[in-house]
C-alpha cells in the first residue's frame, strides 16, 4: 500500500481510471503524457486506488470516483497499491498527418472527453504513445509543450470512419472526379454525379486516417519538388502559374502537356504540346505515366509525368495546376509535390475583384463574371477542401491578385529552401533506392 499525494491546482489529474470486469477493482487505465500525474511520476497504469481523499473506492463505479475528484481541490490524497510490473515504456514517437477531423466531444465512446486532443485534417500531430490498442496519445506539433490528449489509434479511427460512412443518408453527391477536363476550364458539365458510398479514390472514407510523416529538408543538389495549384474554376490558378513562370522563366516552367489533335502550322512540337497519336496516348494512360487527362471536342489532352520530369530535370521549378483527384497520383517519392489550394475570397469581395475579368466556361469565353458563377466558386472551393484539404501544404486566398502572387512566389520558395512534413513513405523510398 502506497499513499500519493498531488496538488491538483485547477488543472486536471492528467488520468483516467478504471474498473476491472471481474474483480470490481478500480485502477488507473493510463496516465496522460506531460499531465499532473505524469510529471509527479507517483501513478502509474495499473495501480489499483483503495482510497481517495480518505474514502474508500470500494464498490464505487468509475463515475463516482471521478466525482470526488472532480470536486476535490488543492491536495488529493490517494491511497494505491502500486502494479507490480510497471509497464516499461519503449515507444518511439511519430508525427502523422491526419486525414480526418475528429471531435472528441461528440464521440460518446472516449474514455474521457476532456483529455481527448480534438484535430482537423491535415494537421500534423506527434504520438507519444501507443499502448493502448483504441486509444493513443498525442499531441500536436504546433503546440508541443501542451501535455497529450486522447486519440482514437489508427484501427479504431478506421471503424468509426466506416461506421459513420454507412451510418449516412444515401445521398447522390457531387464529386469532382472526372474522367474529362477541359483545357483552361474546370467546367459544370465536369462534375459527374456519383454516389455517396461509390468506392473510387474520390471517397476518401475508407483511406487511412493517419499517414506518417517526416520533416523533409530539400538539399540544395536535389530536384526542385513539384508545385502542384488546386483550385475551384475561375478561382484564378492558371492566371497565377502565368505570373509566377513570367516573374522568372529561368526559375519557373510548366509542363508541356500531351494531345492527340493535329499540329497547327505555328506550332511547335514539345512546344505548345506534345502531339502524339492515340494508340500513344493510350498506352501513356494505361502505363499511369499521365497525372490527369481528358477529352475536348474528340481529342484527348493530358499532363505527363514525363513532361513533368523533363522540366525538374532542368533543374527548374515545375508548376503545374491540377484537378484535386489527381493529387493522389502526383503524391508520389519522386516528385515530392507541395499542393497550394487557391481559395476564392469572400463573395462580396470577389464582386469587386473580378468586376472586369473574364472567364472561360463550357458556354461561353472571354465574358463577365455573374454572380452564380461566383457562388459555383465558393460551393466547389468548400468542397475541394472539405475533400481534399488533408492533401494542401499551403492556402491562398486570391483576393488582390498582386498580393496572391506575392504569396505564391514565397511559398514556391518555402517549399524548396524550408524543412517540410513529407510523407515517411516517400523517404523511405528514397533511402532504398
Ligand atoms: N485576384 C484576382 N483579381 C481579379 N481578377 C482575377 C484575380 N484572379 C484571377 N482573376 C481573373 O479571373 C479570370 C479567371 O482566372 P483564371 O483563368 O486564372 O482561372 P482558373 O482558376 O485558371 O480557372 P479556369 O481553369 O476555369 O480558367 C481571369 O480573367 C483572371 O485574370
Amino acid at each position: 500500500m502506497r499513499i500519493v499525494c498531488l496538488v491538483k491546482n485547477n488543472q486536471p489529474l492528467g488520468a483516467t481510471i478504471k474498473r476491472h470486469e471481474i474483480t470490481g477493482d478500480i485502477t488507473v487505465a493510463r496516465v496522460i503524457h506531460g499531465g499532473l500525474a505524469d510529471r509527479s511520476g507517483l501513478l502509474y497504469a495499473g495501480d489499483k486506488l483503495v482510497e481517495v481523499n480518505g474514502v474508500s473506492v470500494d464498490g464505487l463505479e468509475p463515475e463516482q470516483v471521478i466525482n470526488i475528484l472532480a470536486l476535490s481541490q488543492g491536495t488529493i490524497m490517494f491511497k494505491l497499491i502500486p502494479v507490480s510490473d510497471r509497464p516499461v515504456s519503449n515507444q518511439t514517437t511519430m508525427y502523422v498527418r491526419a486525414m480526418a477531423d475528429y471531435w472528441p466531444l461528440q464521440d460518446p465512446a472516449i474514455p474521457c472527453a476532456d483529455a481527448g486532443l480534438p484535430f482537423k485534417k491535415g494537421e500534423i500531430l506527434q504520438i507519444v504513445d501507443q499502448n493502448d490498442a483504441l486509444w493513443w496519445q498525442a499531441r500536436k506539433v504546433s503546440d508541443l509543450s501542451a501535455c497529450a490528449g486522447l486519440i482514437p489509434s489508427n484501427h479504431l479511427l478506421k471503424r468509426k470512419q466506416r461506421e459513420f460512412w454507412w451510418t449516412q443518408p444515401f445521398q447522390p453527391h457531387f464529386c469532382l472526379k472526372s474522367s474529362l477536363f477541359f483545357i483552361g476550364t474546370k467546367s459544370r458539365a465536369n462534375q459527374q454525379s456519383c454516389y455517396a458510398r461509390c468506392p473510387s479514390s474520390c471517397c476518401t472514407a475508407f483511406a487511412a486516417p493517419y499517414e506518417e510523416v517526416v520533416r523533409y529538408q530539400r538539399h540544395p543538389g536535389d530536384r526542385n519538388r513539384l508545385i502542384v495549384l488546386v483550385g475551384p474554376a475561375g478561382v484564378g490558378v492558371n492566371e497565377l502559374r502565368r505570373r509566377l513562370i513570367a516573374s522568372n522563366p529561368r526559375e519557373f516552367q510548366s509542363a508541356v502537356p500531351h494531345t492527340t489533335r493535329v499540329q497547327k502550322s505555328y506550332e511547335m512540337n514539345g512546344r505548345e504540346y506534345h502531339y502524339v497519336s492515340k494508340e500513344t496516348f493510350e498506352n501513356m494512360v494505361y502505363s499511369h505515366r499521365m497525372l490527369e487527362y481528358g477529352e475536348y471536342k474528340g481529342y484527348l489532352y493530358g499532363t505527363s509525368i514525363d513532361a513533368v520530369r523533363a522540366v525538374l530535370d532542368e533543374g527548374k521549378i515545375c508548376v503545374i495546376d491540377l484537378e484535386p483527384h489527381g493529387i493522389q497520383i502526383a503524391r508520389t517519392h519522386e516528385l515530392k509535390p507541395y499542393i497550394i489550394f487557391i481559395k476564392p475570397s469572400s463573395i462580396s469581395c470577389m464582386r469587386q475583384t473580378r468586376k472586369n475579368a473574364r472567364i472561360i466556361t463550357d458556354y461561353y469565353v472571354n465574358m463577365k463574371f455573374k454572380e452564380e458563377d461566383l457562388q459555383e466558386m465558393e460551393d466547389s472551393a468548400k468542397k475541394m477542401e472539405a475533400q481534399f484539404g488533408q492533401f494542401f501544404d499551403q492556402v491562398i486566398v486570391n483576393d488582390n491578385l498582386q498580393e496572391a502572387s506575392a504569396q505564391l512566389l514565397s511559398a514556391v520558395h518555402h517549399a524548396q529552401d524550408e524543412p517540410q512534413w513529407v510523407p515517411a513513405i516517400w523517404i523511405c523510398s528514397d533511402t532504398q533506392t
